[in-house]
């Protein structure tokens, strides 16, 4: 994994919401998200950096910022991503200015990364939610690969390669979501995402009060 450099934020630190979604390629965490954000318009995805070529109808600065190998190494060397990974032989990476604008002002965040970013964000944002998605099976993973009809097949061997080692990280993640039925899966994340907003206004607002006691203003 690549060495960073970063402090964590301390919990509190953004009025913002961060949930990190993750999955092996196929499991069908970009259509949850889709769908998610059609009933919860408070969730704002983030558009992340790959040196991959886009596929299908992808547009630059849509489904992802797409730069070259040069490109990604300056911003690494820039320190301006907040993770950043080697996913199936491809660069990705989360930009780290875009990312906390957002939660300074209290905007909702969803990252769909690979597990390793996750993993990363977690160590930068210790309040970030991580929500794993897994597929009901290996055959129906496949099928999925095989059906979406955008990866040649070995670029579809590769990510079934690589989705076991993805999936034996999933015991590092706050929640699992298991993709069969489709609309309940959405459910769970709903669900989980509807939780976490309550727990962390309670939070915050408990906070607020103990300020309030000791008659001094609550820090952002
Ligand atoms: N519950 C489900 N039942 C059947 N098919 C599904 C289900 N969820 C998603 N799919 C289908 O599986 C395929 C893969 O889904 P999707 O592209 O969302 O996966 P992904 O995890 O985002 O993959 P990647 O990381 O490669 O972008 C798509 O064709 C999608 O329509
Ligand atoms: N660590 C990161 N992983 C990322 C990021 N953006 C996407 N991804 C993950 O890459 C794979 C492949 O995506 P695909 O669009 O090429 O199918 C998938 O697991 C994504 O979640 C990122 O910024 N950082």
């Amino acid at each position: 994994m690549p060495m960073r450099n970063q402090t964590a934020h301390k919990s509190m630190d953004y009025p913002g919401n961060l949930f990190v979604v993750s999955a092996p390629s196929g499991a069908g965490k970009s259509s949850l998200v889709r769908a998610l954000r059609e009933f919860d318009a408070r969730v704002s995805p983030s558009v992340s950096h790959t040196t991959r070529a886009p596929r299908g109808q992808e547009k630059h600065g849509r489904e992802y910022y797409f730069v070259s190998d040069q490109e990604f190494d300056t911003m690494v060397s820039n320190n301006a991503f907040v993770e950043w990974a080697n996913v199936h032989s491809r660069r990705y990476g989360t930009a780290k200015k875009a990312l906390e604008e957002r939660i300074q002002v209290g905007t909702d965040v969803l990252l769909e990364i690979d597990y390793q970013g996750a993993l990363q964000v977690k160590e930068a944002f210790p309040n970030a939610v991580l929500i794993f998605i897994l597929p009901p099976s290996w055959d129906e993973l496949r099928a999925r690969l095989e059906n979406r009809g955008e990866d040649a097949p070995e670029v579809i061997e590769l990510r079934l390669t690589n989705a076991a080692e993805e999936m034996a990280q999933v015991a590092k993640f706050d929640f699992v979501i298991i993709n069969e039925l489709f609309e309940s899966a959405l459910f769970d994340l709903k669900t989980i995402i509807h939780a976490q907003r309550l727990k962390y206004a309670a939070q915050r607002s408990r906070r607020a009060e103990t300020f309030e006691s000791l008659n001094i203003s609550v820090p952002n």
